[in-house]
């Protein structure tokens, strides 16, 4: 069982309480059956249980990645979900945020202080369901602490540019979903996914019943109406983790800041990416190329990631699909280390990783790099900070087929180019050449034959008749 959830993080222990999950990545089985989700201390019993994403139509044709039998939670479009649904849904996100784990603490403490002062005095914390979630993120992105009055380096991302940034995020997402069906006593519970591809410069998710309508009084704030008002967000001491070897710890500090659109020093991240960007991105053949890294052409990884333009060429002031959509949300949701902390997160990402698994099952032969990418990004490589351990290559697989859930999604078809609009003209201009041909012939034919319907009985025949008769043998005689 390569990622039984029943455990914690590195530098993270077990709190008594034990649940007893069960998942494999081979088997597709995300069910955790037999949950116990003691959902101690703070957390409010929230009204709704599930959103359970009940049936509902995929809508119309094209491509839509089917839902497989083996599939027991089905992700689908934010927008598509009834009213109750809705509420079902920002209910059991909030109801996470308040929900102590019931598996997991945080250490709060680097190892060599993880023991406190005495050596005794383990440096752990509870943590909310949610809070976990936010700080797995910021501990993968946070600076290595070198001590000895040296600035802490920044040079490692176990989650971002490189192969593993959809690996990694796959599996942050899972680990949140399972926790909430846990949570939530009901195993087929699923994340929706935003659909932030179409373009312009609304945050159609930005509403009271979903994420958040924009506050009256604040351009930076939540409405007071949405439950997300009252949320507060953690990690955001970078400056005493940097510079005193601290960690992020369950501290909640200021509200969720959002501004969509806002960022009137940089206009090209004021807009959403387009329909046809996933188009062209999903064309990408390569899964990543040398150097594994940011800087990456030609990579269907770096272009979902957004550091490539959408057709997949690396160009250093391009911020396209995932990035763009982080960098519009302008606040909280735009800075690597807090971004999760704006529950939009969760919705960006299970979208990215529809991308990624629509492009899985398009490209089968994909191949993970085995080496030479950055550190954690390896194929075989355990991302940190998960527990137990779970490689890239594990979370490198279909979804519907291998790990329990599924998307329910429509992908835009890319736009035809000049080159192809022009052999289709002139295709149909040759069939067209060919039917006015073939009917002038069948014309031309059926009146030749019509004509010849008309001969008169007394005709050639009998002219040829007379002309035998004029130039045969006259001794022969005559009947
Ligand atoms: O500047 C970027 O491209 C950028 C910002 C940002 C924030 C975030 O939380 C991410 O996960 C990625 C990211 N990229």
């Amino acid at each position: 069982c390569p990622f039984s959830l029943s455990s914690r993080p590195p530098a993270v222990v077990v709190s008594s309480s034990s649940s007893s999950r069960s998942s494999s990545s081979s088997s597709s089985s995300s069910s955790s059956s037999s949950s116990s989700s003691s959902s101690s201390s703070s957390s409010s019993s929230s009204s709704s249980s599930s959103s359970s994403s009940s049936s509902s139509s995929s809508s119309s044709s094209s491509s839509s990645s089917s839902s497989s039998s083996s599939s027991s939670s089905i992700r689908r479009n934010i927008m598509n979900l009834s009213p109750n649904e809705k509420r079902a849904f920002v209910d059991a996100l909030d109801q996470a945020k308040r929900t102590v784990h019931p598996d997991i603490v945080i250490a709060t403490r680097r190892y060599a202080e993880a023991f406190g002062p005495d050596g005794n005095t383990t440096q752990f914390e509870d943590i909310t369901i949610y809070n976990y979630f936010v700080w797995s993120h910021y501990y993968s992105v946070s600076k290595t602490f070198l001590g000895g009055g040296e600035p802490s380096f920044g040079g490692v991302d176990f989650s971002h540019e490189g192969p593993g940034f959809v690996t990694w995020h796959r599996f942050h997402l899972l680990q949140l979903e399972r926790d909430m069906q846990d949570m939530l006593r009901d195993p087929t519970f699923a994340l929706p996914y935003w659909n932030f591809a179409i373009g312009g410069s609304e945050c159609d998710i930005c509403t009271d019943d979903l994420m958040g309508a924009r506050s009256n009084f604040d351009m930076n704030s939540i409405s007071s109406n949405s439950i997300f008002a009252q949320w507060r967000v953690i990690c955001e001491s970078v400056e005493d983790y940097d510079t005193l070897g601290t960690i992020c710890n369950s501290t909640e500090s200021t509200p969720i800041r959002r501004n969509p659109a806002g960022n009137v020093a940089r206009p090209m991240v004021q807009k959403l990416p387009e329909p046809q960007d996933i188009a062209a991105c999903l064309e990408v053949t390569t899964f990543d190329t040398p150097p594994f890294y940011s800087t990456s052409s030609q990579s269907f990884r770096n272009t979902v990631e957004g550091y490539s333009a959408p057709e997949g060429t690396y160009d250093p002031v391009v911020r396209s699909l995932h990035n763009l959509a982080h960098l519009f949300l302008n606040g909280t949701g735009g800075t690597t280390h807090l971004s999760p902390n704006d529950p939009i997160f969760v919705l960006l990402h299970t979208f990215t990783d529809a991308i990624f698994d629509e492009w899985l099952r398009r490209h089968p032969a994909a191949v993970y790099p085995l080496e030479n990418a950055p550190i954690g990004h390896n194929r075989d490589y355990n991302m940190v900070p998960f527990w137990p351990p779970i490689t890239n290559a594990e979370m490198f697989v279909t979804a519907p087929e291998n790990l329990g859930y599924s998307y329910e999604a429509d992908w835009p078809s890319r736009p035809v180019t000049l080159t192809e609009i022009i052999t289709i003209a002139v295709v149909a201009a040759l069939i067209v050449v060919a039917v006015i041909f073939a009917i002038t012939t069948c014309a031309v034919r059926s009146k030749t034959y019509k004509m010849d319907g008309r001969q008169p009985l007394l005709g050639e025949q009998y002219q040829r008749y007379d002309d035998h008769d004029r130039h045969s043998d006259k001794t022969q005689s005559v009947v």
